[in-house]
């Protein structure tokens, strides 16, 4: 981001000073939209760089749009100040604001405060914190006040490793600039930011674009231009038979949320191998469906006449079930392995290493350490599926609230969409039948995890708009609606 700052500057006719004014412009737009009392005592803890200045910008902001209780706080822990800095608190101290100075943690006392405002630290970090600062970011978590961070919260790392013993500001909200860092995506940032919000500060886009990176976060727009509309005079052929090999006893429901899903997103035709005991559930519920009784088989005959195979949800862990894997592993069919499937890959490193090119894996946290190992956090675990994406030429889906979809060119695409009221069993089982019905209707491996993760997410979201909980029955029946409004702005 400090190349783009740098470049914007040299590049559009604005000084660095007023780039920084925008930010604070744009920080206070999305402060005041949900912190409107204008009575609240605002307290805004100022670092000496660039970050300390954005906080006194927004403190003349606020004075400005009626605050009547704004007091700045300017962390003296470092001689040093940048020029933007010195700037904004020179206007300072030409207006009303109140101002303390603090040369040392102790010196905090008797602050006043219904609100907080975080600009110690921004995106400059570039160590953990520890003296001075670690101390004070102490006493102003022990405030218990709600605290709003700007950029970043003061100690986080935006980019890389998180350490599991935090000892940053813990913010209620984060409002950054730009672009969100990578590192909100990950569940440990929960602790130093519950909720984050990009705002626009008209940064040069087009260089934002050209620069290099691993981490591409999915849009809506990507949406639109891949998801294709369906064909005059196409017919169930023309979309694909997938199969999906899934269901046990106790886990049925598994097989038929995979199977819905399935047929919901689109395939031509679905054919869903379970346990004979499934099948007049599936008869029942599923009448469009067609069934393959699992019993008798160790493996598929003729694999090749499904455009789609997916194995694993509610499987179960068996022999049978294993040679039935490792039969269609060796048969070289790009395969969606989920849920049980994965669990026998992580007893079997013989299969990983033979996985067919072009297959997507889906596991959750636990089925990823199963397979590749125990992690000690969300970054290392990203770089291992980054790894095994591109040696094996497959996608895995590391999913979470943001699932990271790694893809074989060793890119990440990071899907935005998704909920927590989408916590709930059964949910995976659904993204197995979309990813299934994609790859059915001819998307790449790659298309068909941006686009099933999107919308998977999409629909949980609309249906958690008013209410507390979705689904996965629901998830799956909001998807043709998702697909229809996607598709019909192409
Ligand atoms: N495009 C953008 O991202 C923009 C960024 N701006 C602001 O500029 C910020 C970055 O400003 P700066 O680069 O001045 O950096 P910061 O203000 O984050 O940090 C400044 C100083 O802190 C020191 N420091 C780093 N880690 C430390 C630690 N653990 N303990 C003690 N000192 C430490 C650094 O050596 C540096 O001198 C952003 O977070 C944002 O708030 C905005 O003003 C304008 C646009
Ligand atoms: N808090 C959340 N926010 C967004 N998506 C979620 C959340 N919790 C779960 N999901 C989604 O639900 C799915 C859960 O998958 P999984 O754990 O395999 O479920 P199951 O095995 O019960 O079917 C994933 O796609 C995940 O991204």
């Amino acid at each position: 981001m400090r190349n783009v700052d740098e470049f914007t500057i040299t590049h559009q006719p604005i000084a660095s000073i007023d780039l920084m004014e925008k930010a604070a412009r744009a920080f206070v737009k999305c402060f005041l939209k949900t912190e409107f009392n204008a009575h609240k005592r605002v307290a805004i803890f100022c670092g000496k760089g660039n970050n300390g200045g954005d906080g006194l910008a927004i403190a003349h902001l606020l004075l400005h749009n009626g605050y009547e209780h704004v007091k700045v706080y300017i962390v003296n822990f470092s001689a040093r100040q940048s020029d933007d800095f010195a700037i904004n608190l020179q206007r300072i101290d030409e207006s009303r604001c109140k101002k303390v100075i603090i040369n040392h943690p102790s010196e905090l006392k008797n602050v006043k405060a219904d609100l907080i405002i975080d600009a110690i630290l921004g995106s400059g970090l570039n160590k953990p914190l520890a003296g001075d600062y670690a101390e004070l970011v102490k006493i102003i978590n022990k405030l218990q006040k709600r605290v709003y961070a700007v950029d970043v919260p003061t100690g986080f790392f935006s980019e890389g490793e998180l350490s599991a013993d935090y000892n940053g500001i813990k913010a209620y909200k984060t409002i950054c600039f730009q672009r969100p860092k990578i590192n909100f995506f990950f569940p440990e940032s929960a602790v130093a930011t519950e909720h984050h919000e990009v705002v626009d500060i008209q940064l040069e886009e087009a260089f934002i674009e050209s620069l290099s990176t691993d981490f591409y976060l999915t849009e809506r727009t990507d949406m639109v231009r891949l998801i294709k509309n369906r064909k005059p005079f196409s017919h169930k052929g023309t979309y694909g038979h997938a199969l999906l090999i899934a269901g046990n006893i106790d886990t049925m429901g598994a097989a038929l949320l995979s199977a819905k899903a399935c047929l919901y997103a689109g395939a031509g035709l679905t054919t869903a191998c379970i346990p004979a005991t499934g099948l007049t559930a599936l008869n029942t519920l599923l009448p469009e469906v067609m069934a393959l009784p699992r019993d008798e088989y160790t493996r598929i005959e003729n694999p090749a006449k499904y455009k789609a195979i997916a194995i694993g949800p509610g499987l179960g862990i068996n022999s049978d079930n294993e040679k039935l894997l490792e039969s269609l592993i060796l048969a070289a069919r790009p395969l969606v392995i989920d849920a049980d499937a994965l669990n026998i890959l992580g007893e079997r490193p013989d299969l990983l290493d033979i996985l067919p090119a072009g297959s997507i894996l889906t596991p959750h946290v636990k089925e990823f350490d199963r397979i590749f190992g125990a992690h000690e956090s969300w970054w290392a675990r990203v770089q291992t599926a980054i790894i095994w994406a591109r040696k094996k030429q497959v996608v895995i889906i590391l999913k979470n609230q943001f699932s990271f979809v790694c893809v074989p060119n060793g890119k990440v695409l990071i899907n935005p969409t998704g909920n927590p009221a989408m916590a709930q069993g059964g949910m995976g089982d659904v993204l197995t039948g979309i990813l299934s019905a994609l790859l059915a209707q001819g998307y790449s491996a790659t298309d068909s995890a941006k686009i099933g993760c999107y919308i998977h997410g999409l629909a949980g979201d609309y249906l958690a708009s008013e209410r507390h909980v979705v689904t996965a029955s629901e998830v799956a029946e909001r998807i043709p609606f998702e697909m229809h409004l996607l598709s019909a702005t192409n």
